[in-house]
């Protein structure tokens, strides 16, 4: 079994709904089980200007699924809620990324992990750190000491 950390991100067609409903589906992934869920957060659009808010959100599941596979299980729920890939960091109905595998550091065609840019973001970081706060990268460092370097900014936890 692998602990893996899972962002979601929605800000399209009702993101919280999106979102939410997407944290539930993670538990029909075979081979695998949620382990924790972080809070709905909202925050701001980082990327092309003009297009609405986020909701974000982090999960983190036990699975015997090789990397890929996972990300194919992964790919199946985007596509399910409707996904358009069109703009690069545009406007979406749900992205589901991998950020953490384990303590394995992987560059393929399809998958880098740790997730490129998850240290500089603090819609990854903050729900991360919500349900792993004693976590270590893949690299030793402390998540805590990133979040110095991530504020929270106008990230907002959404009250249930
Ligand atoms: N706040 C926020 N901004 C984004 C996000 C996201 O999940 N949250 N995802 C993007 C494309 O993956 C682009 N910009």
């Amino acid at each position: 079994m692998t602990r893996v950390y899972i962002g979601l991100g929605s800000n399209l067609e009702d993101p919280r709904q999106q979102v939410s409903d997407a944290l539930l589906e993670l538990d029909d992934i075979p081979a695998s089980r949620v382990v924790a869920r972080s809070s709905l957060y909202r925050s701001d659009p980082v990327g092309p200007p003009g297009q609405p808010d986020y909701v974000n959100a982090v999960a983190a599941l036990e699975t015997e699924l090789a990397p890929e596979t996972l990300l194919d299980a992964l790919q199946a729920i985007e596509q399910a809620h409707q996904r358009v890939r069109k703009i690069h960091w545009g406007p979406r109905t749900l992205d589901l990324d991998i950020l953490l595998y384990g303590d394995h550091i992987i560059d393929s065609e399809r998958l880098i992990i740790p997730h490129a840019w998850m240290l500089e973001r603090n819609f990854v970081l903050w729900p991360l750190a919500e349900i792993a706060p004693d976590l270590h990268l893949p690299d030793g460092s402390e998540l805590r000491r990133h979040l110095v370097h991530c504020p929270l900014g106008t990230l907002e936890r959404i009250p249930l």
